[in-house]
């Protein structure tokens, strides 16, 4: 390697660090939530990094899936010796970040266990279970996955087909599953990993089903780890991402389950068979929405990572000329490069001030459940729901629009976006399908709008622009006067606007339909509201969260907010335009302000991404790394593939090299 010499283009990052208006130090306090969350965020670094045992010997692109799930258990296992260093089952905070070195955009035998297993538990077993099994999953005396998903159904859980039903001669439930669609599919960790799991079953007793409940049931001897009798159990192979983990499927075969298998701190079976329902129909849900809650971090995160790369690729990466005779330019220094890297990094920060909302209101809303009272559950549902669906979204496309920002080396699986596309964009999916979540929050809008429409509606934060009554005309001159004010006006009017259009298509179809025909004949309407029902509350939240900010940090701020909202406005122009909103003209003020924003971000970007944090060891991306070192250590980094072990791959011998020999014969 020696005898060539490093390229004398390449670029030195910290000249690029020097040009910040702002102290990254003090950025990265505040993002992270303060300079001790900070400090504690990186002691737990520094302690993972020393252990070797968290450490992969070879970059895990390079490992086939049976060596990636070994690689995860080993770090598992080391883990679990050291709990008293990370708490890996507070996934709000340092769970995450230990989650974010050691496994980053993949998930590990235990990774269910924690995010939906022991929540699930928490949430949902009466005092005497909670004693019996919370210990046993918080020592890892047993690993548990969560069950829901058959081949048949996801989404419409309603007709699920594993039956549970419920035996009072010997105290049981028998749990069956009666056709292949019945099959269980998907759950993280129940391949090969979990021996535990929560199954989730249609309930049969007295002759009656009462639809469908939780239960926990074991699955492989304790021993041996060999699925018990009736269970047939298996990995449901290769997937797009993750797969550093064994996703399932399971089958039953009238497997006799105790009674107290039943989750019953809300519905209960009595030794007789009497079915006890629920106070709330919704208290069951609290899992789920807990899991979307993390997931805004856990997406926000992900997309900062690919912004993180992509900025600190194009201040590296050299192309092109602007003024002939002066040298190739940095790509950063492109305006288009700009335009499609920079509000990924703006979404990223909106995302994150989201997600730190969304986990206060969790934390509400589970402390008021502890005292029955379920009030604020139905609003922490539909952002949960909302905010899941529209940022998973954007996340994966903001994700691709980085990974095309970087080029070739953007394909290349050392540039880290494959793993993290692969593993951001099953969030669009798992915990609610993202179409299907937005049309339950459109549920929410339609009442809304019918309780508007009627005068009787109580809207509460979130909602109360659709009961609202805003000017005809955006109060826009010039992108140099527009207040947040004025703008957050502009997207109510815009928002408000697209849920009466869906309610009045509604109304109208409900005419002559039957309501789910009519629901479904506007179905995209309802979508769309929904969107901007979410989008409103993305800006919203963002600008507040920035004019909370101190004053050193809030100019620089500033611009990433107000770039976040010129994308989305100057990104769906038609919406202002259409009902003489706003003018062309206006419009073309709100682009002036984008540009503006781009050209004033453009000294502070490598910047702003370093206060994200992330370390080499994180962020695993030899495009993204921190001293901009990037071609040396893309060569390195094809050293490990298997290919480069031998100078002539067998295949030569066996096929290339005869077909050419043969060829050359014939000649
Ligand atoms: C990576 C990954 C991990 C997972 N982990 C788990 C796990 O640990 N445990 C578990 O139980 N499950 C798990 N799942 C399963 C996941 O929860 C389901 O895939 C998800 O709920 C969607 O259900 P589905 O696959 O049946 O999709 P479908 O519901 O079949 O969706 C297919 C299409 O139909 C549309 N559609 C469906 N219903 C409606 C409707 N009512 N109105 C309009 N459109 C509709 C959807 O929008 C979508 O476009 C995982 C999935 C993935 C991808």
């Amino acid at each position: 390697m020696s005898r060539w010499i490093q390229d004398g283009d390449n670029v030195d990052l910290t000249n690029e660090r020097k040009k910040a208006t702002f102290d990254t130090e003090r950025m990265s306090a505040w993002i992270h939530g303060g300079a001790e969350v900070l400090k504690r965020r990186r002691e737990i670094l520094a302690f993972v990094k020393s252990v070797d045992d968290f450490n992969d010997p070879v970059p895990v692109e390079f490992l086939s899936r049976e060596e990636r799930i070994l690689n995860n258990a080993r770090k598992v296992v080391a883990m679990t010796g050291n709990t008293d260093q990370i708490d890996g089952s507070d996934f709000f905070g340092e769970g995450m970040y230990y989650q974010a070195l050691t496994m980053g955009r993949d998930l590990h035998a235990m990774s269910l266990h924690y995010v939906m297993f022991i929540p699930t538990l928490q949430g949902q077993t009466d005092d005497d279970q909670l004693d019996e099994w919370l210990t046993k999953a918080i020592s890892r005396a047993v690993i548990g996955t969560y069950a829901q998903t058959e081949l048949g159904h996801g989404t419409n859980l309603s007709k699920l087909e594993t039956t549970a039903t419920y035996d009072p001669a010997t105290e049981e439930f028998v749990l069956n599953s009666p056709t292949i669609t019945a099959a269980k599919w998907w759950p993280g960790g129940l391949g090969k990993s979990s021996n535990y799991a929560v199954v989730v079953a249609q309930l049969y007793t007295k002759g009656e089903c009462k639809g469908p409940h939780p239960f926990i049931v074991q699955l492989r001897d304790d021993e041996t780890h060999i699925p018990l009798k009736g269970i047939r159990l298996g990995d449901i192979g290769p997937k797009l991402g993750i797969n550093g983990n064994d996703n399932g499927f399971m089958l039953f075969d009238k497997v006799r389950i105790p009674r107290n298998a039943l989750l019953m701190r809300y519905a209960k079976v009595k030794p007789d068979g009497t079915y006890v329902a629920p106070a709330h129909s919704k208290l069951g849900y609290g899992t789920m929405v807990f899991v979307r809650s993390i997931m805004i971090k856990d997406q926000s995160t992900q997309l900062a990572a690919a912004a993180t790369i992509a900025t600190r690729y194009a201040a590296v990466r050299r192309q092109g000329e602007i003024s002939p005779g002066k040298g190739e330019v940095q790509i950063i220094d492109y305006q288009t490069q700009q335009f499609r890297v920079f509000p990924q990094m703006a979404r990223a920060f909106a995302f994150m001030a989201a997600a730190t909302e969304i986990r206060n209101l969790y934390m509400t809303v589970t402390e008021q459940l502890t005292h029955g009272n379920t009030e604020l559950l139905a609003e922490l549902h539909v952002l949960s729901s909302g905010l899941k669906s529209v940022v998973s979204w954007d996340t994966a496309q903001g994700i691709e629009q980085c990974r095309l920002a970087c080029g070739g080396h953007g394909y290349s699986q050392a540039s880290g976006f494959p793993e993290i596309f692969g593993y951001a964009v099953g969030g669009c999916t798992y915990e609610g399908e993202n179409i299907v979540m937005l049309l339950q929050v459109a549920r929410f809008l339609m009442k809304a709008a019918e309780g508007v429409k009627k005068g009787t509606a109580n809207l509460a934060d979130i909602g109360a622009y659709i009961g609202k009554t805003g000017g005809k005309t955006s109060r826009l001159t010039t992108h140099h006067h527009y207040t947040d004010k004025d703008l957050i006006e502009d997207l109510e009017h815009v928002a408000r606007k697209q849920v009466f259009r869906a309610y009045d298509r509604l109304k109208k179809a409900q005419d002559h339909l039957r309501p789910e025909d009519a629901w479904n004949s506007v179905s995209v309407e309802l979508a769309k509201a929904s969107r901007w029902h979410v989008r409103l509350y993305l800006v919203k939240n963002f600008l507040n969260k920035v004019s909370l900010a101190p004053q050193d940090l809030k100019f620089v701020l500033t611009d990433v907010a107000r770039l976040y909202a010129y994308d989305i406005i100057t990104s769906s122009i038609g919406a202002f335009l259409e009902d003489g909103y706003m003018t062309s003209q206006q419009i073309n003020e709100v682009k002036e302000g984008l540009y503006e924003c781009l050209a004033k971000l453009r000294p502070n970007a490598v910047s702003l991404v370093d206060s994200w944090d992330y370390d080499d060891k994180e962020l695993k991306s030899v495009l993204g790394r921190r001293d901009g070192n990037v071609y040396p250590a893309l060569l390195e980094w094809a050293q490990n593939s298997q290919l480069n072990k031998t100078e002539v791959l067998p295949s030569y011998h066996k096929y290339l090299g005869p077909m050419m020999k043969d060829a050359r014969s014939k000649l």
